[in-house]
């Protein structure tokens, strides 16, 4: 198995460019991360080519985070700032060789978010092309996330056929899939066609995932006898130094 350290989440403790030396060091194969737009492109790609690691993804910006967004993409009458944070992550990925664009729904519901989500999503698919970045979307669970637009899988299995482009996917997070729908091992097998990028951590409170109800032993063979070989995100909270939390890595033994 592969795994990518999600910076959003592990070695916050440090610049972002001295996340990723860390990742390397720990044996991690990949990195991915959240909102890295206030880091210098220069800085992480440098960071990168030292240490030969891909960044796997990264996030559109979140709008106004002191009112409580989270993601501009199905918010109608917001067309023009999502797109413009569209427009920056695409242009931050490219310029860092970053495979992957999540672009975040926000908080809305009803008919009108559902065709802003994929007139934006369209526009995100079409911009993305040309750099060879797949776009993904995400379901949030419903604790962490209370109203966010996309919640479940087979509500963004309906809007990536809306949406029709081969570069749009889902993002798969373990963590969130567990707690608003269970089942992951079918519910992963079944939706693996439209999956671009597989992301785990301890259920519920979000630790180390050698913890809590999944078993992640369980689940990394399921994943590699489906014959995923792309990284997995690690994206779960270490609640001190990270490499504390790292005995995990034995779950793949
Ligand atoms: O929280 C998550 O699971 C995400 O992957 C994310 O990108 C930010 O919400
Ligand atoms: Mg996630």
């Amino acid at each position: 198995m592969k795994f990518s350290a999600n910076l959003g989440f592990l070695w916050t403790d440090r610049p972002l460019p001295d996340a990723i030396r860390a990742a390397k060091a720990a044996g991690f194969d990949a990195v991915e991360c959240h909102w890295p737009y206030e880091v210098p492109v220069e800085a992480v790609r440098a960071a990168l080519e030292e240490t030969g690691l891909p960044m796997l993804g990264l996030n559109t910006r979140r709008g106004d985070t002191d009112a409580g967004e989270n993601g501009l993409a199905a918010l109608p009458g917001r067309e023009v700032d999502a797109r413009a944070a569209i427009d920056e992550a695409i242009a931050y990925a490219a310029a860092i060789g970053a495979a992957c664009v999540h672009v975040m729904a926000g908080f809305a519901k009803g008919p009108e978010a559902d065709a802003v989500f994929v007139e934006n999503l369209s526009y995100a698919c079409k911009a993305a092309h040309g750099h060879g970045i797949t776009v993904l979307i995400e379901p949030l669970n419903h604790y962490d996330a209370p109203g966010y637009y996309l919640a479940t899988t087979s509500h963004a299995r309906a809007v990536i056929e809306a949406v029709g482009a081969p570069n749009l996917k889902l993002m798969f997070d373990c963590y969130h899939v567990q707690l608003m729908e269970g089942d992951l091992t079918n519910r992963l097998k079944g939706l693996l066609p439209i999956v671009g990028h597989i992301q785990f951590a301890g259920v519920p409170d979000r630790g180390a995932p050698d913890r809590g109800e999944v078993n992640y032993a369980h689940m990394f063979k399921v994943i590699d006898a489906l014959g995923w070989t792309a990284p997995l995100g690690a994206e779960y909270k270490p609640g001190g130094p990270t490499e504390d939390t790292l005995g995990w890595f034995t779950l793949t033994r």
